[in-house]
């Protein structure tokens, strides 16, 4: 079945990730090769959306992207449903990561956000968590690995505006079988192969009110400011805001 969003006037079909997909993610290995049927949907994502073709030249202009994903609630074994997990790469000629903001539309966001020193043993320096509810804004700051886990019963609807000019980067999530923490029903648990994981940090949503980006507001309406977002496109002239919003 073909799971589509009506945004503005268009109509936008999701892009599907499958059970398949978090094969290298999943925490329950011992449910995972048990389930037959790995085609299942898992979430969708609607991405490069717009109200209008005007509003999509504005986002293109200064190469944003806002995208918005449906999580259904749901359990992979014994953890909660959750996205497979991916970095930002650097700005080119920067030594700055891209970073990118969430605001949850339905349901109820948990943001698992992590910094780690890649080497050839990965050193985890930061975990942070964010529980988020309808309107709530969420950073993820430069260099941050961060997986959305939907912990409710309901479904979870999140937008995001990220910097359109580069592609996620996946491996590094994926060559330690997911995050440094698996939420499971009897909460937090750490992954093992990750070494000397330090304690979850619980941090909250922000509003960022000089940028218009305030909770409980409609962050789809900075397309019409859309300078603001330039802390997505050009992180490195930010770095001073950007260090204090976890
Ligand atoms: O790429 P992942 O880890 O599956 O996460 C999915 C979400 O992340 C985004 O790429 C934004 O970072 C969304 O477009 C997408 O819905």
């Amino acid at each position: 079945m073909t799971i589509t969003l009506k945004f503005g006037d268009k109509v936008t079909v999701a892009d599907v990730r499958k059970l398949h997909d978090m094969e290298d993610v999943v925490f329950d290995r011992e449910w995972f090769e048990r389930v037959d049927e790995r085609n299942g949907d898992m979430y969708y994502m609607f991405r490069d959306l717009a109200k209008s073709e005007a509003d999509l030249e504005i986002i293109k202009s200064h190469h944003l992207r806002y995208d918005i994903t449906r999580i259904p609630p749901g359990m992979l074994g014994l953890e909660f449903i959750k996205t497979v997990g991916h970095y930002h790469p650097q700005v080119p000629g920067t030594d700055v990561f891209y970073p990118e903001i969430y605001q949850v539309l339905e349901g109820s966001a948990t943001y698992l956000l992590q910094k780690v020193e890649h080497g050839e043993e990965d050193i985890v320096l930061d975990v942070a968590v964010i529980k988020a509810e309808k309107g709530d804004l969420v950073l993820v700051p430069p260099g941050y690995g961060h997986v959305t886990i939907n912990a409710s019963e309901k479904t979870l609807e999140m937008a995001n505006w990220v910097c359109r000019d580069f592609s996620s980067v996946y491996e590094p999530v994926k060559r330690y079988s997911g995050a440094a923490y698996f939420l499971l029903k009897d909460g937090f648990g750490k992954n093992p192969l990750y070494r000397d994981i330090p304690p979850i940090r619980y941090s909250k949503p922000l509003s960022f009110d000089k940028l218009g980006l305030v909770s409980g507001g409609n962050m789809y309406d900075l397309v019409h400011k859309a300078e603001k977002l330039r802390f997505l496109t050009a992180p490195q002239d930010f770095m001073g805001f950007l260090a204090g919003v976890l």
